[in-house]
């Protein structure tokens, strides 16, 4: 649906150059919501701003249904422009018109005529649930339904993709779950490929099928979420992931376990239907070994179960030892070391 390849932007500043996005190549597919994710500066924005042409790369290419957009000619551009929604965490609503207007605003540049306009944004309010709000100003609603107001006029034109630039960072976290919601009714009643941009993990989390994690205008790790989230290979994926689930307890109860004669321990890892099993107690019983849960959690993420344990265990030391081989035959087990605590 969406391809990069091998795609760079440099940006001049004078003398100096700026590289936003340096050879990324990606692939989202139809029907999917794709999340990118970095901190300020990554390159995030100037990523999806190459999709609807907003920059040209510097190298490298943007295809949608498999066509190179930079070869498209103006017409063909602007054409392809309606096929792709966008929202922003500003809104960019204009305010000297009313909520019908904005919504209605798209469908302007198009030979619709005037009855059908009313029809589909009428449809449109209903479908962000504002039916009563059509004749209100924006300056007279909250974020939240300023954003449904942003999400109505992206789909105004019934576009097959829906960028999101930043979508819910302006708003609280009651009303982001609420556009996050909407976000996946968009995605599910009408098919809409959904690219989107963030700095926040439970947005990944909570509505993206796939993520990919940027910095210094690179992609350095890309996959499932589900995967990404059990599994995570860099440095700051793992960061990221942390700022949604505290997979250790805080310095101070390691600390104080320590302290009181607490012996090694094992972080224990269950992905899927295996986290159904009662594995840990039947292998420990298998080799005479007790165990304690120190720490941890059994969480829903994608529709399938993952838990992170913190445990030690407490037997002969080759019983343990035996316990834990056949343990990491069925789950991912290792030892948390001290510099993590
Ligand atoms: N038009 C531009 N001219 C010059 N430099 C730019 C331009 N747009 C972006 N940059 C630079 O490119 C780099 C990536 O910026 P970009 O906005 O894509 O990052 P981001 O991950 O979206 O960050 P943020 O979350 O803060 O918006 C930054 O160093 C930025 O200053």
């Amino acid at each position: 649906m969406i391809e990069f390849k091998n795609v760079s932007k440099t940006f001049s500043l004078g003398k100096r150059e700026v590289h936003a996005v340096k050879d990324v190549s990606l692939s989202v597919e139809k029907g999917e919501i794709f999340g990118i994710i970095g901190f300020s500066g990554a390159g995030k924005s100037t990523l999806l701003r190459l999709v609807n042409m907003l920059e040209r790369p510097s190298s490298g290419s943007v295809f949608i249904q498999d066509i190179d957009v930079n070869t498209l000619s103006p017409k063909d551009l602007r054409t392809q422009r309606r096929n792709i929604g966008m929202i922003f965490q500003n809104f960019n609503l204009l305010n000297s018109r009313t909520v019908a207007g904005n919504i209605a605003y798209p469908l302007k540049l198009t030979s619709i005529s005037k009855q059908e306009v009313n029809r589909r944004v009428k449809e449109l309010l209903e479908f962000v649930g504002l039916s009563d709000k059509a004749k209100d100003y924006p300056d007279q609603l909250s974020g939240g339904q300023k954003q449904r107001v942003g999400i109505a006029r992206a789909l105004a034109t019934s576009p097959d993709i829906l960028l999101c630039d930043e979508a819910t960072s302006a708003l609280d976290p009651d009303t982001t779950a609420d556009i996050l919601r909407l976000l996946k009714k968009v995605n599910r009643d009408f098919g809409i490929t959904i690219l989107l941009i963030t700095h926040e993990m439970h947005v990944i989390q909570t509505i993206c099928d796939k993520v990919a994690v940027m910095e210094n205008g690179e992609v350095i790790e890309s996959g499932d979420v589900f995967d990404t989230f059990t599994n995570p290979q860099h440095s700051v994926t793992q960061r990221f992931i942390r700022s949604v689930q505290q997979d250790l307890p805080s310095t101070h109860i390691l600390k104080e376990w320590r302290a009181g004669g607490g012996g090694k321990l094992y972080r224990v890892i269950f992905k899927g239907a295996v986290a159904n099993d009662p594995v840990l107690s039947m292998i420990t019983r298998k080799h005479n070994v007790d165990f304690n849960i120190v720490y941890g959690s059994v969480r829903e993420l994608q529709e399938k179960l993952f838990g992170n344990l913190l445990v030690s265990f407490i037997g002969e030391p080759i019983a343990i030892q035996n316990a834990l081989t056949e343990l990491g035959t069925i789950v991912a087990v290792e030892e948390v070391v001290e510099n993590e605590c």
